[in-house]
C-alpha cells in the first residue's frame, strides 16, 4: 500500500483552480520533494493530504480518507508548516509536556536527547530563542513522535544556512528510517535534493514532473557540445538550450548519453536547473493552450 495515492486530486477556491485533477503516488521510506513556485499548490495539496481541506477527487493517506478520517491520520501523521509558531509564554520543558500530554506517541526522552545536542535550554521561554532555536525545538518535538508521515511544508523558512542543513542532517541521521515517508517542500531546492529519494514538480496546479532521483539521473542528460558538433547535437532534439559565456548548453529528454557522449561534456543536470526548464516549458505550453481556446472562442 502507498502512503500517499491520489487520484484526479481536485480543489477550488471559488472561481480559482489550485489543484487541477493530479495524480500521486508516494511509497513507504520515500523523501519527497514538491517542488513548485509561489501559487503553485503545493500547501493546498499538503493541506488535503492532512485532511485540512475538503477535496473533490480520490486521495487516501496511509489508507486513510483524510477529511473524514483525520483524528485516526492524525496518529501516524506529523506536521511542520512555514508559518509554525510555538506559544511564545511556554517554557520548552512545557512544550514537551503538552506535545506529551497531547500525543501517546510522544517520547519525551527522544526529544530532550535531541535538545541536549544544541544550545536550547529546558527552563528557556520559547520568546527567548532565536528563529533557528524555535525551529530546531520544533523539530525536536516533531521527531520525538512516532510517526509513519512527516509533512514539512518550508520547514526552514527564515533561517540561515548554517541551521538549515544542520535542520536536514538531523531529519537524515536522527527521524528517517525506511519505516517512514517524508513529503517536503522548499524553494531551496538545491540544499535538499542530496537527500530526496523523489521530485514532483507542480505549477499552476499540475504535477509537471514526477520520478525518482534516480530516473532524473537515467531520463536527462545536460550537454555541452564542442563548438563543432553543435548542429550535430541540436538535429538530437534537445528540450533546452542556452548559452553559457558563448556555449551552447543542452537539455535533452530520453536521449542515450552514449550518443552524446562523443559530441562533448555531459552531466546529469541539477534539480534547479530542471527546475528552470520545465517550468518555462510548462508555461509556454499553458500559454499556447490558453490562446488556442481563445482563438478557437473567436471563430465560434
Ligand atoms: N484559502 C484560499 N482561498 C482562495 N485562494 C486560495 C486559498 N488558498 C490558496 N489559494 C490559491 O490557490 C493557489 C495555490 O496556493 P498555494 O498556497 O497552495 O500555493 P503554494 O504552491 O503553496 O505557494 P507558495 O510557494 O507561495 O506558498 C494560489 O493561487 C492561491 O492564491
Amino acid at each position: 500500500m502507498n502512503v500517499i495515492e491520489a487520484r484526479g486530486l481536485r480543489k477550488r477556491f471559488g472561481a480559482k483552480v489550485a489543484l487541477d485533477r493530479i495524480d500521486l503516488s508516494v511509497g513507504k521510506g520515500r523523501i519527497v520533494g514538491l517542488i513548485g513556485p509561489n501559487g503553485a499548490g503545493k500547501t493546498t495539496a499538503l493541506n488535503a493530504i492532512l485532511g485540512l481541506i475538503p477535496f473533490e477527487g480520490e486521495l487516501r493517506v496511509l489508507g486513510l480518507d483524510p477529511w473524514r478520517e483525520r483524528e485516526a491520520l492524525m496518529r501516524e501523521v506529523c506536521f511542520i508548516a512555514d508559518v509554525a509558531v510555538l506559544p511564545r509564554w511556554m517554557r520548552v520543558s512545557q512544550t514537551l509536556d503538552y506535545v506529551g500530554g497531547v500525543h501517546p506517541r510522544f517520547d519525551r526522552r527522544r526529544a530532550e536527547q535531541f535538545l541536549a545536542r544544541t544550545d536550547i535550554r529546558m527552563k528557556s521561554r520559547v520568546r527567548e530563542l532565536s528563529k533557528g532555536m524555535v525551529a530546531q525545538l520544533h523539530l525536536a518535538l516533531v521527531m520525538a513522535i512516532d510517526a509513519k508521515l512527516l509533512v514539512l511544508d518550508e520547514p526552514t523558512l527564515g533561517l540561515d544556512l548554517l541551521y538549515r542543513k544542520e535542520f536536514y542532517i538531523s531529519l537524515l541521521n536522527d527521524y528517517f528510517d525506511h519505516d517512514r515517508t517524508i513529503l517536503i517542500t522548499t524553494h531551496q531546492v538545491e540544499e535538499i535534493q542530496d537527500i530526496l529519494t523523489d521530485l514532483i514538480f507542480i505549477d499552476q496546479g499540475r504535477v509537471v514532473l514526477d520520478c525518482s532521483i534516480d530516473a532524473v539521473a537515467e531520463r536527462f542528460v545536460e550537454l555541452m557540445p564542442r563548438p563543432e558538433h553543435v548542429e550535430e547535437a541540436r538535429s538530437l532534439g534537445p528540450v533546452h538550450e542556452h548559452l553559457l559565456m558563448g556555449r551552447s548548453i543542452m537539455l535533452f529528454d530520453t536521449v542515450a548519453p552514449e550518443g552524446l557522449a562523443g559530441l562533448g561534456d555531459v552531466r546529469t543536470p541539477s534539480v534547479a536547473d530542471l527546475f528552470v526548464v520545465l517550468l518555462g516549458r510548462h508555461h509556454a505550453l499553458r500559454r499556447n493552450q490558453t490562446q488556442g481556446d481563445r482563438t478557437r472562442g473567436e471563430a465560434a
